[in-house]
């Protein structure tokens, strides 16, 4: 039997009796394990061996880990600490127990929670109590530390505990070995003899013609082969472009302005008064730079008039103080509804008449606690309409008809309020997981005394949507930073579906 050169090296390496690793073959003939895994599922094809898999669990210790092998679990320093100063006879003030244990940091908070969690002791009131019966010289955890990093195994739930601590790394392996069949123990006392065939096509052997004769491998699409990452787009990237597709095809128009604005853009022009809460630091992030030159004079002067004096007959609004300074200050954008104040005010794209829709999937920057919903930056689906006479039904309509295009089909509204808008709405969805009803976006109409000051004499309806948590009703994630971010599973972008 004639067998290419690395089948007939492991077939004859390989024994009937005890199944080899394919490492261990590797190292014998001085090939890579690759090859000699493709090799021995090349033979395994033909019946002349068995490829066995296992897994192997491999534990690892973390940096954590390692210090407290050196200095001891932290709860039992404590422990030590407090029996030392009599707390196994009457309760002791905590300070001076954590002083003597000379714990620091994170570390007390982790002795103290692991403490009360093994029955070390009781702690009240400030007061820490020793219990005499805990035995911290057989720590079940100090001890599984110390046997795995003899090279000794562990008890299961001493090391799911571990794991949960964050003081072990759980890792498995699939360790492939190959084992003679019969088959391939009478090939090989029958005799087999090795091959000349070609792995790789060269550009000599076509230049030579020597790819005339020579005989070529074949593929095996069946073997395991190494996982290659290519690039692709992120999920909530992808998610984007679906929304524009969408809106493009609802017959909407980009569009695009800066992230960093003026405080004129982001706030004034949605009559949104210089004292109002959502304009403190807290919530948005101003920048250390100089202010904004350019602000269009006559626009300018009639956001001050409508903020200072109200807009109509009777002059209705909120009388509130107003400043250039402030106006001029740059801040990153709390929501794009900046980019609909510029277009709207004519400074994006010049003077624009009815019919008009636009939109923008673009970041939004929020001083927000973070957390399974919220993030410091995030993607607003901005979009406005301009028309005469829209009223609550057509924006509801809108939203009913996009919200469609990623099957969500039950949304809610329930009325809110902007500063900007009137009536406002907030839009609900329910989590197809979590069956909570999740807020995705905020919208309206937009009120005469945002649009008259920038010289607009027909309706605009308008909103401001989360496109994270529309990823979160489409895909079912139930936390923000599963999705986006710098916690996100990297195998979760690596595995996630290329949508085209
Ligand atoms: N700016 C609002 C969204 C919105 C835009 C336009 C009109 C009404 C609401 C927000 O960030 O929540």
């Amino acid at each position: 039997m004639q067998l290419p050169e690395t089948q007939v090296a492991v077939l004859e390496a390989a024994s009937a009796e005890d199944p080899r690793t394919v490492e261990s073959l590797a190292d014998e003939i001085g090939e890579k394990p690759e090859t000699v895994t493709r090799a021995a599922f090349e033979l395994e094809d033909e019946g002349l061996v068995e490829v066995l898999e296992t897994t192997d669990e491999h534990v690892s210790l973390t940096d954590e880990a390692r210090t407290y092998l050196d200095d001891g679990l932290p709860e039992v320093r404590l422990y030590r600490a407090a029996v030392e100063a009599g707390a196994d006879d009457a309760p002791v003030q905590m300070g001076q127990v954590i002083g003597a244990s000379g714990l620091e940091g994170g570390a007390v908070d982790i002795a103290l929670s692991n403490f009360a969690r093994k029955g070390y002791g009781e702690i009240a009131s400030g007061e820490i109590t020793a219990s005499p019966a805990a035995g911290p010289d057989d720590d079940p955890e100090a001890a599984a530390l110390a046997a795995l990093d003899a090279g000794e195994s562990a008890d299961g739930s001493v090391l799911d505990q571990l794991e949960r601590r964050e003081l072990i790394e759980r890792s498995e392996s699939t360790v492939r070995s190959v084992q003679l069949t019969d088959e391939g123990v009478t090939a090989l006392m029958e005799g087999v003899e090795a091959a000349q065939e070609v792995g790789q096509l060269t550009s000599e052997m076509l230049t030579s013609g020597a790819w005339r004769d020579a005989e070529f491998s074949e593929y095996n699409v069946a073997a395991d082969a190494e996982t290659i990452d290519g690039g692709k787009d992120h999920p909530l990237r992808a998610m984007a472009e679906r929304v524009k597709d969408v809106l493009v095809g609802m017959g909407f128009e980009e569009m695009e302005g800066p992230h960093a604005d003026a405080e004129f853009w982001i706030n004034d022009c949605l009559f949104m008064p210089q004292d109002h809460p959502a304009r403190t630091h807290w919530d948005q992030f101003a920048l250390e730079v100089p202010p904004m030159r350019d602000l269009p004079d006559d626009v300018r002067e009639r956001v001050e008039t409508a903020h200072r004096e109200g807009v109509g007959a009777d002059g209705e609004g909120y009388h509130s103080p107003w400043g250039e300074e402030m106006a001029r200050q740059i801040d990153l954008r709390g929501h794009t509804t900046s980019l609909s104040a510029r277009h709207l005010a004519g400074v994006a794209k010049g003077d624009l008449e009815p019919p008009q829709r636009f939109f923008s999937i673009e970041k939004a920057y929020r001083n927000d606690e973070i957390d399974s919903t919220h993030l410091l930056e995030f993607f607003q689906i901005e979009g406005w309409v301009m028309a005469e006479d829209l009223s609550v039904r057509d924006l509801m309509g809108t939203f009913t008809e996009f919200y469609e295009q990623f099957g969500i089909t039950d949304l809610r509204f329930k009325p809110t309020y902007n500063p900007y808008t009137e009536p406002s709405f907030e839009l609900f969805g329910e989590h197809p997981v979590t069956g909570e009803v999740v807020e995705i976006g905020n919208s309206g109409i937009f009120r005469p005394e945002m649009l008259e000051p920038l010289d607009v004499d027909c309706d605009v309806m308008a909103w401001g949507l989360a496109l994270e948590r529309l990823m979160m009703l489409v895909t079912g994630a139930e936390d923000i930073r599963d999705v986006h971010g710098t916690l996100v599973d990297l195998e979760y972008l690596r595995e996630e579906e290329v949508r085209y």
